[in-house]
């Protein structure tokens, strides 16, 4: 029998509305991700890629249309187990690190999994092994603002790994950095989501990335396009 897909999002519809005009942002986007698969997505700035990345990671719900997880509909789930399938199933990564700056870039990886109620030395264990795997390891014990741009973005990839989750959304995870920083994080980004297994979704403006990747989707006039 065949495994139904990791993830799908199908006639997802959003619309906003701002005094008597109604913006449809979203109107009728639809994709399906496999186990492993990796996919770029290409918006243009202001065509709701962040709306679509919000819907998908279940922060925010679509008017219409269906998120399905592992085959299972999650569209109309309650705000509580929304927030319990994000803290399980999916690792956000942000253009901006969003890293807590009172903490070590370990702790910062071994918070997650406390809130996941893993403890505290299988986190630590889990979390070293995660950032030797950015090499990282050498840095593990300083706080963020010791740490390089580049740095800082790896631990925060670390961190959206570190609950071991099925599906990671990505909104520009490198477009903060310089072009060989931001080469050499993805580089790191990519092998370790291929090694986990992880099915991803990734926002970049960056055509030459977006073609590293499985395959390619673009977001125009509200729809998901194959490129
Ligand atoms: N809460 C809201 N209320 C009203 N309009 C909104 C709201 N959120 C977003 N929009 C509008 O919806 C459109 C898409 O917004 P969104 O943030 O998803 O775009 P984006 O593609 O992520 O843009 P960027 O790449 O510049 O961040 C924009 O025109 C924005 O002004």
């Amino acid at each position: 029998m065949n495994e139904p897909p990791v993830f799908s999002l199908s006639n997802i519809v959003k619309i906003y509305e701002s005094g008597d005009e109604k913006l449809r942002v979203l109107d009728g986007a639809s994709i399906t991700l496999q186990e492993g698969e990796i996919v770029a997505l290409i918006a243009p700035s202001g065509t709701g890629k962040s709306t679509l990345l919000h819907i998908a990671g279940l922060l925010e719900r679509p008017d219409a249309g269906q998120i399905t997880i592992a085959g299972r509909d999650v569209t109309r789930l309650s705000d509580a187990e929304r927030s319990a399938l994000r803290q399980d199933e999916i690792g956000f990564v942000y253009q901006f690190h969003h890293l807590l700056a009172e903490f070590t870039a370990l702790e910062n990886v071994v918070l997650p999994q406390r809130i996941g109620r893993i403890p505290a030395s299988i986190a630590r264990k889990n979390a070293a092994d995660l950032l030797a795997q950015f090499g990282l390891s050498h840095r593990q014990d300083h706080l963020p603002g010791r740490l390089s741009g580049g740095e800082k973005q790896r631990v925060a990839i670390a961190r959206a790994l570190a609950n071991h989750p099925k599906i990671i959304l990505a909104d520009e995870p490198t477009g903060n950095l310089d072009g060989k920083t931001s080469d050499l994080v993805f580089d790191n980004l990519l092998e370790v989501v291929r090694k986990a297994r992880a099915t991803a979704l990734i926002a970049t403006h960056n055509e030459v990335l977006a073609q590293r990747m499985d395959r390619v989707i673009i977001l125009r006039d509200g729809k998901l396009h194959a490129v």
